[in-house]
């Protein structure tokens, strides 16, 4: 009786779980992040215990047969749908059609030769085998594809790696004791249920939160980009800018203020298409001129900045000549253009800046210098002079 309501309460939680990752991820316009297949693996658990429940004792015919199939196929689904969350864009319905199919002759063939103690010895020797690769793919994951959600994943490896184990248990036990050991009511099934319907409480939320905390991440990763080049957008410089001198309150840095030479002209002779690839180009250069850990933004339209650290105003003024150079040889060819199209870029150099919250001033500097640079003919870099640190206001008085 106990076995029973335990039984029914895990597949209630299931399929209410099933229902709200559906729910979820019809919100979830284009990245899914795996939430529907994971619905997907929750309705064949789900409808599997659901089958167990109202079937009766173990034996052989029909449902027994799809129960078996579906518990089988709703780990696949939940590895499916963990790769898709991993951003590999595996099909979902093919692999679990072909499973189910090779499944079902598998264990009529198993029971026409060996017997239903060899099906069921089938299906607990099976999970344990696919537990546990899943045990050891998340554990690899904490190193490599998952390296961000290390203690989320370790704590998934140990949960699954309990189910491995009371798989790897039945399946000795079924061996051992025959089907007897599969009484609803006896000690190792009232075991084997409290765990699963423990799983099945903690594992979907769980699962929620993972994709929470990555909806989350990408939101903030895209409020802090321009969206055209993926450069930081202004706000990203800034928390960039906040948090590094937070980490090296006694360092400095430099700030080079980059602005396309006669964009509109780029613009207006070979059309806007042209002239968002021509940004992103330029934003290319810059990310792939600059050092690792050098900040590169796109402020708007056709002017960047890149925030140079642990160098001084003359390995500055260099990095701002080699991406000048570099932007004036780059050639930006796509499909639709006869010819390739050229572009250069004039560059403004500030002195040293310590803080923050010395950004604003020092663009303005920057800017100066941008200012005389596009004045004497453009496509140079120009550094700040000592009458352009001064403040705006003394600057105006001057
Ligand atoms: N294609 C494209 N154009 C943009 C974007 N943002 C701004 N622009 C255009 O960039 C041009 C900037 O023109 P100006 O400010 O006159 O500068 P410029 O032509 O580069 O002239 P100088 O800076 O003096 O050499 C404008 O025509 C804007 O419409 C964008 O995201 N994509």
């Amino acid at each position: 009786m106990v076995a029973t309501v335990i039984l029914g309460m895990l597949c209630v939680h299931l399929l209410l779980f099933s229902g709200m990752f559906l729910l979820f991820s019809t919100k979830l316009h284009g990245k899914k992040m795996g939430l529907d297949v994971f619905a997907i693996g929750n309705l064949l658990l789900g409808l599997a215990y659901l089958m167990q429940l109202v079937g009766g004792p173990s034996g052989w015919g029909v449902m027994s047969v799809v129960n078996h199939t579906l518990t089988l196929c709703a780990p696949v689904a939940y590895v499916l749908g963990a790769m898709r969350f991993f951003n590999r864009p595996v099909p979902v319905w093919r692999p679990l059609s072909a499973l189910a199919g090779i499944y079902t002759a598998a264990q009529v063939l198993v029971q026409s030769t060996l017997g239903s103690e060899a099906r069921y010895a089938l299906l607990a020797g099976c999970c344990a085998l696919l537990f546990l690769a899943m045990t050891v793919t998340l554990l690899y994951g904490t190193r490599t594809f998952a390296k961000d959600l290390r203690t989320e994943v370790v704590v998934f490896a140990v949960l699954i790696g309990g189910i491995c184990a009371l798989n790897a248990a039945k399946f000795v036990a079924i061996l051992s004791g025959g089907l007897q050991a599969l009484d609803m009511n006896s000690r190792f099934q009232m075991v084997f249920y409290i765990y699963m319907s423990f799983l099945g409480t903690v594992l979907p939320p769980s699962a929620v939160w993972l994709v929470l905390s990555r909806l989350t991440d990408d939101l903030r990763g895209m409020a802090a980009r321009d969206p055209l080049t993926g450069l930081l957008n202004r706000r990203g410089l800034m928390d960039g800018l906040d948090a590094y001198f937070r980490a090296r309150p006694a360092a400095s840095a430099h700030l080079l203020i980059v602005d396309i030479d006669h964009f509109k002209s780029i613009n207006d002779t070979w059309g806007h298409k042209v002239g968002d690839l021509v940004l992103c180009r330029v934003a290319e250069v810059l990310r792939s001129t600059a050092r690792r850990g050098d900040l590169t933004c796109r402020l708007g339209g056709e002017e960047f900045v890149v925030v140079a650290f642990d160098t001084d105003s003359i390995g500055a003024t260099q990095l701002a000549e080699r991406m000048r150079e570099a932007i004036e040889d780059r050639q930006m060819q796509d499909s639709g253009l006869t010819e390739p199209v050229r572009c250069t870029a004039t560059i403004g150099v500030s002195e040293g800046f310590a803080s923050a919250a010395a950004f604003d001033e020092t663009l303005h500097q920057a800017d100066a210098a941008l200012y005389r640079g596009k004045m004497s003919g453009r496509n140079c870099v120009e550094m700040v002079r000592a009458r352009e640190t001064q403040p705006a206001a003394s600057l105006s008085l001057g």
